[in-house]
């Protein structure tokens, strides 16, 4: 049984707007197991970006807000035993479990490392943002601050989370992270501001920016979208080298169920704001259960197919949140809708071991995870 560093646990998050209160993730749960990649997919809108945001406590404020769930870091390291020390010179994956928590005073930790990161202290979620888990975005100028070099923006990181490093060091280690990261000339790249540098340039910076800590997670949101197809492959590419020689866990959001088969070990599927299944890769892939989940494999363009194929599309669009169906979210498009997907949410269901699926079709089958006899018409 792999060791899990990441435990997400019926998270739900609504937005304060004009509307009223919109509920954007609802009931999301889901592992990460250590040193893998989970995969995190669905259309736009569904709460991908919501739910990582959640995760390291950078919902937009005052809107976003989390209602209840809970996020926990298991096996957290120390951060004052490491205060100082040039990380990138490591060759060792820094030690994951059995850390005391002391830092965080015992208030949401405990004796094995173990964090809930809802509603902790900001100071101290500052730590393990960066520290602890960093997060790369979709466009990397979004993140990236115009007006400053290269260097300035990467040494802010060294100073914040290792203050202890001399000019020099922190220097020395940025130039290097950007060799690792594949950029020829770092030594002149560090120069340059953002703009004076290609996209795929600009998010390798980010990726030497957001790994220049040895985080323990990676969370990665649809770090590719912006650039062509062959600086993807290389990108994505280079966060999974990244990631075996740090021993790193990542988190990959896409939108692209290709990517996740060639890139994860884990995958979740998410159908406005909820888990609509969760699985394996491999058993996702060969097994699909849930109808989003078949929906969006079939809408895959095959290799083989023949010139004008047109692909089956899942019919409708992605309500918005203000229109979001009672029951199942998914039944205004999905081709299998009952009458009781209209009135209820359906529980996840194991339906094969690790194997989940939200989905009233399951739940007469295989044993639900929840207590469906407890169930109530959504209101
Ligand atoms: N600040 C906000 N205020 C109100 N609603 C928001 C806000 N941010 C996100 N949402 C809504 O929350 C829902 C989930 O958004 P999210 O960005 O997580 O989707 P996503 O799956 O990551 O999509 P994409 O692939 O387009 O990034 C969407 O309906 C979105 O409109």
């Amino acid at each position: 049984m792999s060791q899990k560093i990441l435990t997400v646990s019926n998270l739900a998050v609504s937005f304060q707007t004009e509307s009223g209160t919109l509920s954007a993730v609802d009931g999301v749960s889901f592992e990460l197991k250590k040193g893998s990649t989970l995969g995190i997919a669905g259309e736009s809108g569904c709460g991908k970006s919501v739910t990582a945001l959640s995760i390291i406590s950078l919902l937009p404020k005052p809107s976003g807000r989390i209602d209840s769930g809970s996020v926990i870091l298991h096996g957290c390291r120390n951060s004052q035993s490491f205060a100082g020390h040039s990380m990138l010179n490591s060759k060792q994956p820094w030690p994951l479990s059995g850390t005391p928590d002391h830092e965080n005073g015992g208030k949401n930790g405990n004796e094995n490392g173990n964090i809930e990161l809802l509603n902790l202290d900001p100071e101290k979620m500052r730590t393990i943002r960066g520290r602890n888990i960093s997060m790369i975005f979709q466009e990397p100028m979004t993140a990236l601050n115009p007006v400053y070099k290269i260097k300035k923006q990467m040494l802010e990181v060294y100073s914040i989370h290792f203050p202890d490093m001399t000019r020099q060091q922190m220097t020395r280690d940025a130039t290097d992270m950007l060799k690792q990261v594949g950029i020829a000339n770092p030594d002149k790249i560090i120069e340059c501001y953002p703009h004076q540098l290609s996209g795929g340039m600009r998010q390798r910076v980010m990726i030497a920016m957001a790994l220049a800590t040895k985080p323990d997670i990676l969370i990665a949101d649809e770090p590719t979208t912006a650039l062509d197809v062959t600086v993807q492959a290389q990108i994505l590419e280079l966060i999974s080298t990244l990631q075996r020689e740090m021993g790193m866990s990542v988190i990959l959001i896409t939108h692209d169920l290709g990517v996740i088969a060639e890139n994860c070990e884990d995958a979740v599927v998410m159908y406005g704001g909820r888990v609509a299944e969760r699985a394996g890769v491999k058993e996702l892939f060969k097994n699909p259960s849930h109808p989003y989940t078949k929906g969006l494999l079939n809408s895959i363009p095959a290799l083989a197919a023949t010139p004008k194929t047109t692909l089956p599309a899942i019919r409708g669009r992605v309500p918005s949140l203000e229109e979001m169906p009672i029951g199942c979210r998914f039944s205004t498009r999905c081709p299998d809708v009952m009458d009781i997907c209209l009135k209820i949410s359906p529980a996840e269901t194991e339906i094969a071991t690790c194997h989940f699926s939200a989905c009233h079709l399951h739940e007469k089958t295989f044993k639900v995870a929840n207590d469906f006899s407890n169930l109530q018409p959504d209101k």
